[in-house]
């Protein structure tokens, strides 16, 4: 570049200087928030658009009392109330007058007179149409979008969400934290839980801030606490910092534990309204010890819409957990970080207490082979960055136990079965529990079910996804689940056609760590071979145990056929030999003799009436009925009793805190209370 070209006279703008000016413009170092970057990027923690993020709010804040009340072993009970807002009623919340339009010409929704013509004289033509396809017998066409009037970006609708919980509450002080800042919360930790970034509910609030402007409400008390903490905040979204509005201490005359959120945002019922409630219906079968109760008010009073899902059962799945790390599963980050937190202080100790499946001697073999710079009692924090790159280099090529699943807490068979049962009612269901397997040093577990027929179920595969027990609702497509049964599951082979059988696939999957693609937790990438592989056994074990199930019908089906087309002829077969043996027996002569003494014997009865007709329609009757029998006693004694599947039974440890046990199969659970 010229150097003539930054020599600029006073008042003469030298047309290299705005160029210059923008490229300095571009280069100018910016540093973004947390919140300012998801606030820009919304679309990846799924809040695409305002329908889409009238849903994401719903979730996240039921994710999030589920999560609560589990933490406590509480039964959750979990109220989530959407309230409408009409334009002029949100003007007046936010102190707006409400004007009416005055100049037409300025709004998206306004119709010239020439536009109007055209749309009706469009419109006519196609009524026409339709009135002579009907007239010729043809179906008749929904008119075409453009043609219904012009395009309205629609009125903008606001909705109060509120959702209330019987769970853990939050601790006064941390309140504004928890909830105005983002990426802050108490899921980090290596932990089965719904929640994991630290992102839900500040993303409901920035959505309310960017949509509405209003700030978000939490009541909220701990167990025993006899006040209601209260708080009203918005997030500064620059410096991704809570802005409190009130934050004060409230009398506890019920003595109520759990928490209240509640924010005010844009959205939209009528294109989300399905999801909603698919949402909640699903939720409430991979949960079926929640109550749920569910209402939509709309503005107009019209459309309410109140759901309760009544709890099924009083057994909690077991609560997960917190593990701590599998040496397998560490980056170098992870370790300079667990040594900046660890309370031990020497090597030998940080290798024990901060890992999985290092045992002491096991401590001791790595520290001989990290070489002579190690030692057992060097202080952990004294290590330098090249000593932790050998410890890493160690961690990845070294041999671990993998870590065991016990931290997990998978819904059970049971709570599967019953959901399946409850949303189908199919006519066969097989359910499945994998075992814990590992990816990335991550323990996983996959459950599945897979049922046929049943009511309202359409033809083909219904695929029912969740993970951690939370229903995953969209991008079916690019989901494990969904290509694993469509593409790597050979139906025929069980017996079950993939087109004209109405087939329920339900897989839910378990982890530490729940390999979502983005932070919306839509869907779970078909790219985690581990998981791929355990996703397609559980539905094939599922698949074996339909087989025998179908097989034995199937057989069912045929013998009932075979009987069925055996009893049809008998009428015809009885009345055409008892013609016959009614002309030999008129024509017999006893004088002379042809036929055998039994034979004999027959002819005379039916001579005198003994030997009718019927009589012979009863015996074929029966001897069919012999045949059948004994055809369905082989069977049974062939195949029957080795290949009925069978069901494990479980039994809870004796030292149960609850003061019962639970008796456990897939298909019941029988409590025994002391
Ligand atoms: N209903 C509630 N009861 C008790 N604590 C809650 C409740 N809702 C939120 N919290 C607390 O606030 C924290 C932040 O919640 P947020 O929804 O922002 O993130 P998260 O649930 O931790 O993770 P994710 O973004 O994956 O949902 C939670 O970790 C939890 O400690």
């Amino acid at each position: 570049m010229d150097d003539s070209e930054f020599t600029v006279s006073p008042g003469e703008p030298k047309k290299g200087k705005s160029k210059t000016s923008n490229n300095a413009k571009e280069s100018v170092l910016k540093q973004k928030s947390p919140a300012e970057f998801f606030a820009e990027n919304k679309n990846i923690a799924g809040f695409d658009n305002p329908g889409k993020s009238l849903f994401t709010t719903v979730r996240e804040l039921v994710e999030n009392s589920l999560d609560s009340a589990e933490s406590i072993k509480e039964l959750p009970a979990i109220e989530v109330t959407i309230e409408e807002i009409n334009k002029a009623q949100f003007n007046t919340m936010i102190g707006l007058v409400d004007r009416q339009r005055v100049d037409e010409e300025l709004y998206g929704d306004f119709e010239s007179s020439k536009a109007r013509e055209k749309r009706l004289a469009k419109e006519a033509r196609i009524l026409e149409i339709q009135a002579k396809n009907v007239a010729l017998g043809k179906k008749a066409k929904e008119l075409p979008s453009t043609t219904k009037g012009p395009k309205t970006r629609g009125e903008t609708s606001f909705f109060k969400v509120t959702c209330k919980d019987n769970g853990r509450g939050m601790p006064h002080d941390d309140i504004p934290n928890m909830l105005g800042r983002v990426l802050s919360g108490t899921k980090y930790g290596l932990k089965q839980t719904r929640g994991k970034f630290g992102l839900g509910a500040k993303m409901a609030l920035i959505w309310s801030k960017m949509s509405t402007g209003l700030p978000i409400e939490i009541s909220s008390a701990m167990m025993g606490q006899n006040y209601v903490s209260f708080c009203r905040l918005d997030i500064d979204i620059h410096q991704n910092i809570p802005h409190i509005h009130l934050h004060e201490k409230r009398e506890n005359k019920d003595h109520w534990h759990g928490a209240e959120i509640q924010v005010i945002i844009e959205g939209n019922w009528t294109t989300h309204r399905s999801k909603i409630l698919h949402y909640m219906r699903q939720m409430a079968v991979i949960t079926p010890y929640a109550q749920f109760l569910f209402k939509f008010i709309s503005s107009t009073g019209e459309k309410n819409v109140t759901i309760r899902f009544a709890r099924r059962t009083d057994v909690m799945p077991p609560a997960p957990v917190e593990t701590k790390h599998h040496p397998s599963a560490v980056d170098l980050l992870l370790i300079k970080r667990l040594i900046a937190e660890t309370s031990k202080t020497n090597l030998f100790q940080f290798l024990q207490h901060e890992f999985v499946n290092i045992s002491k001697s096991h401590a001791d073999r790595l520290i001989g082979e990290m070489g002579p710079d190690f030692s057992s009692k060097m202080p952990v924090k004294s290590l330098t960055s090249q000593q932790i790159v050998r410890i890493h280099q160690l961690f990845r090529q070294a041999k671990f136990d993998e870590p065991s699943g016990d931290c997990l807490s998978p819904s059970g068979e049971y709570n599967l079965r019953l959901g399946i049962i409850k949303e189908l009612q199919p006519d066969m269901v097989a359910t499945y529990a994998g075992s814990p397997q590992v990816f990335e040093g991550h323990p996983f577990i996959v459950e599945a079910g897979v049922s046929i027929g049943g009511k309202d179920v359409k033809q083909g595969l219904n695929i029912f996804r969740f993970a951690n027990r939370i229903p995953l609702l969209f991008e079916q497509g690019a989901d494990v689940v969904t290509r694993t049964a469509l593409k790597r599951i050979n139906w025929n082979s069980y017996k079950i056609n993939q087109m004209q059988d109405k087939i329920g696939v339900f897989v839910s999957i378990v982890s530490t760590k729940i390999p979502f693609k983005g932070t919306g937790k839509e869907y779970i990438g078909d790219d985690i071979t581990e998981i791929s592989s355990a996703v397609k056994s559980a539905i094939q074990q599922c698949c074996n145990q339909l087989k025998s199930k179908i097989l034995k019908k199937i057989q069912a089906r045929e013998r009932q056929d075979r009987k069925r087309n055996l009893t049809r002829y008998i009428p015809d077969a009885a009345r055409a030999v008892f013609q016959i043996l009614e002309e030999v027996a008129r024509d017999y002569n006893s004088k002379r003799p042809r036929f055998n003494e039994e034979e004999a014997e027959l002819l005379n009865n039916i001579a005198s009436e003994k030997v009718t007709e019927r009589t012979l329609r009863d015996n074929l009757t029966q001897h069919v009925e012999q045949v059948d029998y004994e055809m369905a006693l082989e069977y049974a004694m062939q195949s029957g009793v080795s290949e009925e599947p069978r069901e494990d039974i479980y039994l809870n440890a004796l030292e149960s805190s609850e003061g019962f046990i639970d008796f456990q199969s897939p298909i019941f659970i029988f409590r025994f209370i002391p």
